[in-house]
C-alpha cells in the first residue's frame, strides 16, 4: 500500500502505522492508542527483538516507521533494515557504502526514514538522500546534499510536507552552511533550497529554470566580513510540519566558528527557529533564541506545534514549543514567531538571566561569555568560564513529546556544565572549526538526566524523574495515560503522565538513545525501540561518558505487546 499525503497528514490520528518522524509532522509524538495504559501496561512483554548485527554497533538514534505491516528502520553506518512488523523478520537490507574520510561530529548515527509512495527515503553519513524500493530494498534514486570532503554530513530523518520532501544538513563543527531543501519524493529533483544563514540566497526551480525566493547576498548585515560564507547554522536535526500554518519549523544549529569574538553580531540564523513557506521556499519569520551564541548552544531542538491557552487572555492560539538546547523553553506564536512565553527548564544556567518579552532576545550575563584569546594572557587562550548548561545541552538530539490530554510536554532534559575557553581558529576546508576547548562535568552527584514534565503555560515542573546517566533517546506519549522513554542504562520505561510514577520497565541490554514509538498491528498496541548505546555522549562526554562505562554497544529494535 503507497504511503499518500492525506495518511502523512493523518498520522497522528491514525494509530496502524507510523508513517512520519514525529508520529504526525507536527511533531507532538503523541499516541491515540489506549490498549496499553496505566491499568494494563504491567502486562507489556517482547514481542520480538532484530539485531542490526555486525561489528557496526554504534549508537542507535533512529525512530522506526511502520506501514501496511512492516517496519522500516535506519542503523549506524548508514544501513536501513525492512522487517515484518508483527514477527520481526528481516525483509532486507541496505547497507550504504561510506566513503573513507567522512566527518561526522557526533558518532555513526542516523534518526530514521520517510515513507512516500512505494519509497523508503534517508539521508547517509556521506551527505546523499537515498530512496528504496520498499518491497525490494532497490535504489530508485540517490541525490547529494553536500560535499562530505568539505566537513557536510546528515544525520536528520527527512519528512514529507505536502508531497516535499524536506532535508536538513549536518556540518556546523566543519564551517558548514545550514539548509533546507523541498525535493519530489519520487524523483529527487530540488522544488526549493533555503540556506540558514543570512547572505546566502534560496533558490526555486519551475520547469528547470532556477528563481531567487529571498535574503540576497547583500543582507549579511548580521554578519562580518565574509564569514557568513562559512557561518553554520546546520539543520541538523531535521524539521517539523504544521499544515494549518502551511510552514516548516526548522532548528538551526551554532553559528561557526564557536569562539563568538571572531564573528561580532547575531548571526543569523544561527541558533534560531526558522519557519519557512512550505510552497516557495521562503522564510516567513525567524525567531533567534541565542544570538550571538558562543557556547555551541544549536537550536536544533524540535518546534512542536500545539494549542496554546494564553493565561492573560484565556485564548486559543496556535503556538510551538521548544526545549532549547540553551536550557530555556520557548512558546511562540506560530502563525509570526512572537515570543508568547519563555522559562528554563534546567535548574541551572550561567549564560543569561532570562528573555526581554518585547524585544525576545535573552538578558545575557556578561560573565558567563567565554573570553576573546586576544585579551588572553598569552593571546592563544581566553578566560575559561564556567557555564550551564554544556554545550551538550539542556537537551540535545533527544526528541520531546506533547500530550494534548495532559497538556504537558515530556523533555527529555540533562542537568550538567562546563569549563569552556576560546582560541584562535581560521577556516580550513575539511577542518574542524571550533577555536574552543571543553570540559564537561556533572552538577549533581545523583543524576544528570531528569525527565520533566512541563506546563508551557506557567512554566511549572508538574513532575520529573531523575537519571543517573544523562538522558539521549527521544519521549512518547499516549491516548493511554503514559509516556515511555529509554535511558542509557538500558531501561525502556512506561510512566503515568499525570504523576511521573513508574508503572513499567524494561532491561533492553545496551543503552537507549533513540524515541520510542507506537503503533497497532492486527488489533494490538505495539511499542517499539532501537537500542545501541552511543551519539555525542561517549565522544565529547569526558568523565560524565563513564556513568555508563559498564555498558556494551548494540544495535537491536525491541518490540513489546501485552500478554494475553
Ligand atoms: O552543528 C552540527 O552540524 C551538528 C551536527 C550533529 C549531528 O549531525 O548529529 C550534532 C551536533 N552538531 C552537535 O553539536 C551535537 O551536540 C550533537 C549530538 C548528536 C548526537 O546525535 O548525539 N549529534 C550532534
Ligand atoms: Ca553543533
Amino acid at each position: 500500500k503507497d504511503v499518500t499525503d492525506a495518511d502523512i497528514l493523518n498520522d497522528a490520528k491514525s494509530p496502524g502505522d507510523v508513517v512520519s518522524f514525529g508520529l504526525g509532522t507536527q511533531g507532538q509524538r503523541y499516541s491515540p492508542s489506549t490498549q496499553i495504559n496505566a491499568k494494563t501496561v504491567k502486562n507489556l512483554v517482547p514481542a520480538w527483538s532484530m539485531s542490526f548485527g555486525g561489528e557496526k554497533q554504534r549508537g542507535q538514534e533512529s525512530q522506526p516507521v511502520i506501514s501496511d505491516g512492516k517496519m522500516f528502520v535506519t542503523a549506524s553506518y548508514s544501513r536501513l533494515f525492512a522487517v515484518d512488523a508483527k514477527t520481526g523478520k528481516k525483509l532486507w537490507k541496505y547497507e550504504h557504502r561510506l566513503p573513507d574520510g567522512i566527518m561526522p561530529c557526533c558518532d555513526v548515527i542516523n534518526r530514521g526514514a520517510a515513507l512516500y509512495g512505494n519509497l523508503v527515503i534517508f539521508a547517509t553519513l556521506d551527505a546523499q538522500l537515498v530512496a528504496l524500493n520498499r518491497d525490494t530494498g532497490k535504489v530508485v534514486w540517490k541525490e547529494k546534499l553536500g560535499d562530505y570532503a568539505a566537513g557536510y554530513s546528515a544525520t536528520a530523518a527527512p519528512i514529507v510536507a505536502k508531497g516535499k520532501l524536506i532535508t536538513g544538513i549536518s556540518g556546523g563543527e566543519f564551517g558548514a552552511v545550514g539548509r533546507i531543501d523541498a525535493r519530489d519524493p519520487m524523483t529527487g529533483k530540488l522544488i526549493w533550497t533555503r540556506p540558514t544563514v543570512e547572505g546566502h540566497m534560496g533558490y526555486r526551480y519551475e520547469d528547470g529554470k532556477e528563481i531567487e525566493n529571498g535574503i540576497s547576498g547583500t543582507t549579511n548585515a548580521t554578519w562580518e566580513g565574509d564569514l557568513w560564507k562559512t557561518g553554520g547554522a546546520a539543520t541538523w536535526n531535521g524539521a517539523t510540519y504544521d499544515p494549518d500554518t502551511n510552514l516548516i519549523f526548522a532548528g538551526t544549529g551554532n553559528p561557526a566558528p564557536w569562539n563568538s569574538h571572531l564573528r561580532p553580531g547575531d548571526n543569523l540564523f544561527s541558533s534560531s527557529t526558522v519557519a519557512i513557506d512550505a510552497d516557495t521556499g521562503k522564510i516567513a519569520w525567524h525567531y533567534q533564541n541565542t544570538p550571538h551564541d558562543g557556547w555551541d548552544f544549536d537550536g536544533v531542538n524540535e518546534f512542536v506545534s500545539f494549542d496554546y491557552k494564553d493565561p492573560k487572555t484565556g485564548k486559543l492560539l496556535k503556538a510551538g514549543g521548544k526545549a532549547d538546547r540553551n536550557g530555556f523553553f520557548f512558546v511562540n506564536d506560530r502563525t509570526n514567531g512572537k515570543l508568547l512565553n519563555v522559562f528554563p527548564f534546567v535548574k541551572k544556567i550561567t549564560w543569561a538571566s532570562g528573555y526581554n518579552m518585547e524585544t525576545g532576545r535573552p538578558n545575557y550575563i556578561d560573565e558567563g561569555r567565554p573570553g576573546d584569546p586576544a585579551q588572553g594572557a598569552d593571546g592563544k587562550k581566553g578566560k575559561v568560564v564556567f557555564s550551564a548548561p554544556s554545550f551538550l545541552g539542556g537537551k540535545n538530539q533527544q526528541q520531546m513529546a506533547y500530550s494534548p490530554q495532559t497538556g504537558l510536554f515530556y523533555v527529555p532534559a540533562n542537568e550538567w556544565s562546563m569549563d569552556i575557553w576560546n582560541e584562535p581558529v581560521s577556516y580550513k576546508k575539511g577542518a574542524a572549526y571550533l577555536g574552543a576547548g571543553f570540559t564537561i562535568k556533572a552538577l549533581n552527584d545523583d543524576h544528570i538526566g531528569v525527565l520533566r514534565a512541563v506546563d508551557p503555560a506557567t512554566g511549572k515542573i508538574v513532575w520529573e524523574n531523575k537519571n543517573y546517566a544523562p538522558l539521549w533517546g527521544g519521549v512518547l506519549t499516549t491516548a493511554g495515560g503514559l509516556v515511555f522513554y529509554g535511558t542509557p542504562e538500558g531501561y525502556l520505561k512506561g510512566v503515568d503522565a499525570k504523576t511521573g510514577k513508574e508503572l513499567w520497565s524494561f532491561q533492553t541490554g545496551t543503552g537507549i538513545v533513540a524515541p520510542p514509538v507506537s503503533w497497532e498491528q492486527d488489533g494490538e498496541q505495539m511499542i517499539a525501540v532501537t537500542t545501541g548505546w552511543g551519539g555525542a555522549v561517549p565522544l565529547w562526554g569526558g568523565d560524565v561518558a563513564k556513568r555508563v562505562n559498564f555498558l556494551e554497544q548494540g544495535g537491536s529494535v525491541w518490540v513489546f505487546k501485552l500478554h494475553k
